[in-house]
């Protein structure tokens, strides 16, 4: 199979497994995100695959071949590591061209890689700066340059921006997506922050525990999550209690939402409903009724926040669909079923 076949690699630190089974096929050209809270195994999980951290079971096949018992510098892969660890007393050309002057590439060849690479990165004429005269972003670009500067199969980035500003790291995540699509290199980057999958990612992988708990393309992800702790981790989503009443109608907060169906067999459930989905209206007999707690209005959206008993619900709208709901109103809160996941109590 051409791509990256990661096949029930398991990583133990004494009896703790840090990585327990997992199993992934990456085809060929896949950008993909692991994602997960700190200390889930994203970061082992990568180092396996660099061949920075031997596996305790399990295999590691790139196109068909068992890289496992390869060294780092035989898997044919570029690394970036959120510590770039350019070389400060090297110009940006020598940077980028240094594996290609230990290959014994002529300064031909390394001239010509280093300015096709440069162009790559919108850096053009900047092979005889310092690095220690560029800014975040230019070196996060030098590095990235250098770390593809022997056409790798494989690219794996931990963390690559997680030092830059707000603002620098949004357009970087672009300026990555739009790089890895123009090389369709199979790319795999540790990050725990879920906007920054969703911006990049063909392919989300959630994990918990050491283990995965779903990996599917970025929207899926968001509009099907697979339980409770991913629906939470991707986005904001409202969790909301759902049972199955006596006329065995499904209830939520008490209220029967007609046209939701829970699986057979199932009494009690979570439901996950995304903020964008909950719709407000007047109060009326028979719907669930809250009372507006607190409105975050941002400009472009405005958030409402709506108690229901002991339960908070969040409603984000636009101000073009924004009803008149000051904090204290009353208001009726419409779930439309075909929103609503159930995810299994
Ligand atoms: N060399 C090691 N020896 C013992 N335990 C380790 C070692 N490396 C990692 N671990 C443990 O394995 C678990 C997974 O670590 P890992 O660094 O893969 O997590 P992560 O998801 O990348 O976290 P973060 O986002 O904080 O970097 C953690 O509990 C960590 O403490």
């Amino acid at each position: 199979m051409s791509g990256l076949n990661i096949n029930a690699i398991t990583k133990k630190f004494g009896v703790f497994a840090a990585v327990d089974n997992v199993q992934l096929n990456v085809p060929h050209g896949t950008f993909v995100c692991l994602l997960g809270p700190s200390g889930c195994g994203k970061t082992t999980l990568l180092r396996m695959i660099a061949g920075l951290e031997e596996p305790t079971s399990g295999a590691i096949v790139l196109d068909g071949e068992d890289i496992t018992p390869l060294p780092t510098h035989k898997r044919n892969l570029g690394m970036v590591f959120q510590s770039l660890a350019l070389f400060p007393h090297l110009s940006v050309g020598d940077n980028i061209s240094y594996a290609l002057r230990i290959r014994g590439a002529s300064r031909e060849e390394q001239k010509k890689r280093v300015d096709e690479l440069l162009t790559l990165i919108h850096l053009p004429g900047f092979a005889d700066r310092p690095v220690a005269k560029l800014s975040g972003g230019q070196r996060q670009r030098v590095a990235i340059a250098r770390a593809l500067a022997l056409s790798p199969k494989l690219f794996l980035l931990d963390e690559p921006l997680s030092a830059l500003d707000a603002k620098l790291r949004e357009a970087m995540q672009v300026e990555l997506r739009q790089l890895q699509q123009s090389l369709g290199i199979t790319t795999i980057v540790v990050t725990h922050d879920q906007r920054e999958a969703m911006t990049m990612a063909d392919l989300v992988v959630v994990m918990g525990h050491g283990k995965i708990l779903q990996a599917a393309p970025p929207i899926e992800i968001y509009r099907k999550p697979a339980d409770a702790f991913v629906a939470d981790f991707i986005g904001i989503t409202n969790l909301l209690p759902a049972e199955v009443d006596s006329a065995g109608r499904t209830t939520i907060l008490g209220t029967a939402i007609p046209g939701l169906a829970m699986p057979a067999g199932m009494t009690k459930a979570s439901v996950s409903i995304r903020p964008e989905d909950v719709h407000l209206g007047e109060p009326a007999g028979g719907a669930i009724t809250g009372q507006v707690s607190f409105v975050r209005d941002l400009g472009g959206t405005i958030e409402t926040f709506i108690e229901v008993g002991n339960t908070s619900i969040v409603a984000v709208t636009t101000p073009r669909e924004r009803h008149d709901v000051p904090v204290g109103a009353k208001v009726g809160v419409v779930l439309p079923p075909e929103s609503c996941v159930v995810l299994g109590s």
